[in-house]
């Protein structure tokens, strides 16, 4: 059968509009859950016995020197390396080291890297179109016939990047952050439950960062957000809970005065206070 044929068979239109197929279950517990996991690279352990949870709606910062682990982290939760121990849970339903990296995705784990990877030439709307197809080969066919909810869809996305307004602009004309926004969009079209963000504003003017930190806030809540940031003042204007990490551990946790001010991060990480700012 086609796959339009196949859409009117279906008492739904796309997959993507639903929850998750197998829902996360945060009944009991976290949205994200790593115990004692441990990666070695020949014999460096860039993770070590780390031990991390999060809350279903949470926005965590996670910050750290350069090679703590944090992008390795990532990595893990993604499927993309395979710890050598430890557990990954997302949920009390889905052992994410059983699965891999599509199967991850499909539970609705987005993840955003640094660099925007938009299709220039497509224009914004576009760009959320294709986000929206599992299958992207189905995208000439859904162009011509679009339906009614997933116009909506685009169109609830658009305003929440807020570019509703350049919405039929090709995505190479937009600035690095309307990129970097589209790109979290993209995302969001897949309605994920966790989303992990590398490295946000970096190459952002100021106004860019302010909007990102409006975008990020407004996003926990009704999903739990993973951002990873080197930028102090930006983790500052969005942190509730901050994870540092150091040599592959969770060196301190809690609000971001509570880590500012541990020695321990000093040392490692923020320097002397008069550095901070
Ligand atoms: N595939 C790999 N092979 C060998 N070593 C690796 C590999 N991936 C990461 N590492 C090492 O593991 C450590 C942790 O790296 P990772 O990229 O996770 O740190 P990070 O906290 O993301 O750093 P940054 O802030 O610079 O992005 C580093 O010492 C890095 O060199």
């Amino acid at each position: 059968m086609s796959f339009l044929g196949s859409l009117s068979e279906r008492d739904r239109v796309f997959d993507f509009l639903m929850p998750a197929q197998s829902p996360v279950d945060v009944r009991h517990g976290p949205i994200l859950y790593l115990e004692d996991v441990t990666v070695s690279f020949d014999g460096f352990k860039a993770i070590n016995d780390l031990n991390l949870t999060i809350d279903d709606g949470e926005l965590r910062c996670i910050i750290g020197p350069n090679g703590a682990g944090k992008t390795t982290m990532m990595d893990i939760i993604t499927g993309k390396t395979r710890p050598d121990t430890g557990k990954v849970w997302f949920g009390s339903r889905h052992n994410l080291l059983a699965m891999n990296e599509p199967e991850i995705a499909s539970l609705g784990i987005g993840r955003k890297f640094q660099k925007p990877t938009v299709f220039e030439a497509l224009s914004v709307f576009e760009n959320l179109e294709l986000a929206m197809a599992a299958d992207k080969r189905i995208l000439p066919t859904l162009t011509a016939r679009m339906v009614e909810p997933v116009r909506e869809r685009i169109e609830e996305v658009l305003e929440t990047i807020g570019l509703t307004e350049l919405r039929h602009r090709p995505a190479g004309i937009l600035s690095h952050g309307q990129k970097q926004w589209l790109e979290i969009g993209m995302l969001l079209m897949q309605r994920p439950r966790l989303l992990l963000v590398d490295e946000p504003v970096a190459g952002m003017t100021e106004q860019e960062m302010e909007r990102t930190a409006e975008l990020l806030t407004g996003l926990a809540g009704k999903q739990s957000v993973v951002v990873v940031e080197h930028d102090m003042g930006f983790v500052r204007s969005i942190a509730r809970k901050v994870t540092v990490l150091h040599q592959g551990s969770v060196l301190a946790e809690g609000s971001m005065d509570q880590v500012s001010n541990d020695p321990r991060v000093v040392e490692v990480y923020l320097g002397a206070p008069d550095e901070e700012a």
